[in-house]
């Protein structure tokens, strides 16, 4: 196993496998990559299935356990099945998707090895869906959600970013996934750093005091040091107490956003879509072309990656006197050469 200099093991990887999109949601980050394409644009500078699997295979030989493939929308890759078919035995396989192709494929992609999925639902009404996410495929999103429970992916994660459009969603969704079984509900923060909209942004604490009050019982997540709340509708059982029955639900928070705690616990390497390896999900300035590269190559690359790994908030962006954010002096000359 690899391990960078803050002590931090790299056991994950997410790999983009695209950036082209069906939505155009507005606060897209594109995995801190910027716009997505369009469905239809030219897809020739995505890995190909045998880069993609060439590049697992070296992960794995560093006990890489996890893999989450996403987007862009990753289910615009017809070879999909193929890529999560040939992933390395003992490997997690997962996916964030925005739900739309998963009616008729789910099945498909648990036989090829899938065993969760993140689908993006911002709203249970579908005018306030189609607002965030420009789209009218509402009715698609929640049958891919029933595909997803049936062909038995679990848990099946509703992806939320919470921000000044959807704040006020947040208590029926989390209604909804203690009603429902088999879902959990995991609310992002707002990006603004990667998006551009500050005014949009809303205090993700005031979100962890209110699940806290709501909350039964709150765990902490090695990964991220996430916090996870189980709540309940009312109608399960001391029994269920920790479980995903109908009636209990779980709500993880992802708070990012000027989080040392958060990158203190960071575990995972990223590959764009072109594949490119790189440490951090809002750095671009450490990108290792992985492109012809042979086994070998990759090998030095990933140890490369993970040797120049740091926390972003607390070690790469530090506070001023001013308790501002900005780039630790020691990274500015390497940043000014990207
Ligand atoms: N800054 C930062 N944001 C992250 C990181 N991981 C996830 N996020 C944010 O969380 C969003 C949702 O991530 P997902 O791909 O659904 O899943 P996940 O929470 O990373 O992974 P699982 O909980 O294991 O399924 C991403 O689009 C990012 O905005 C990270 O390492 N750093
Ligand atoms: S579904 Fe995901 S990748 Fe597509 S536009 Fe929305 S946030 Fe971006
Ligand atoms: S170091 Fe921080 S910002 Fe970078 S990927 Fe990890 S958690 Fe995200």
């Amino acid at each position: 196993m690899l391990t960078d200099e803050f002590g931090r093991e790299v056991t994950g990887v997410r790999v983009s496998l695209t950036d082209r999109c069906n939505f155009d949601c507005v606060y897209c980050h594109n995995e801190g990559l910027g716009d997505t394409r369009g469905p239809m644009d030219p897809q020739d500078d995505e890995m190909s299935a045998d880069d993609v699997v060439r590049f697992l295979e070296v992960a794995a030989e560093f006990d890489v356990d996890a893999v989450k493939f996403t987007g862009g929308e990753p289910m615009l890759r017809q070879d999909l099945e193929e890529i999560i078919e040939r992933t390395p035995d003992g490997m997690e396989v997962s996916l964030t998707t925005n739900g739309t192709f998963l009616p008729g494929r789910a099945e498909a992609l648990v036989d090829a090895g899938l065993e969760r999925v993140n689908v993006s639902q911002d709203a249970l009404d579908p005018e306030d869906f189609a607002a965030v996410t420009k789209s009218g495929a509402y009715e698609k999103v929640l049958e891919g959600v029933e595909a997803a429970l049936e062909a038995g992916l679990d848990p099946v994660k509703l992806n939320m970013v919470v921000f000044e459009h959807t704040a006020g969603y947040v208590p029926e969704m989390v209604d909804h996934v203690a009603a429902n079984d088999g879902l959990q509900l995991q609310l992002i923060e707002y990006m603004p750093e990667l998006t551009g909209k500050p005014e949009w942004n809303v205090d993700i604490e005031r979100v962890h005091d209110w699940l806290a009050e709501r909350a039964d019982e709150i765990e902490h997540r090695e990964m991220h040091d996430r916090r996870r709340y189980w709540v309940s509708d009312g109608s399960s059982g001391a029994d269920d107490v920790g479980s995903n029955a109908a009636g209990r639900g779980m709500v993880e928070i992802v708070d990012p956003v000027e989080n040392p705690t958060f990158c203190a616990n960071c575990h995972r390497v990223r590959v764009t879509h072109e594949g490119y390896l790189k440490g951090c999900l809002n750095r671009n300035d450490d990108l290792k072309p992985m492109g012809e590269m042979t086994k070998p190559e990759i090998r030095d690359a990933f140890r490369e990656v993970v040797a120049d790994r740091v926390p972003y908030y607390g070690e790469y962006m530090v506070r001023n006197d001013d308790g501002e954010w900005e780039i630790n002096e020691k990274y500015l000359e390497e940043y000014a050469g990207a």
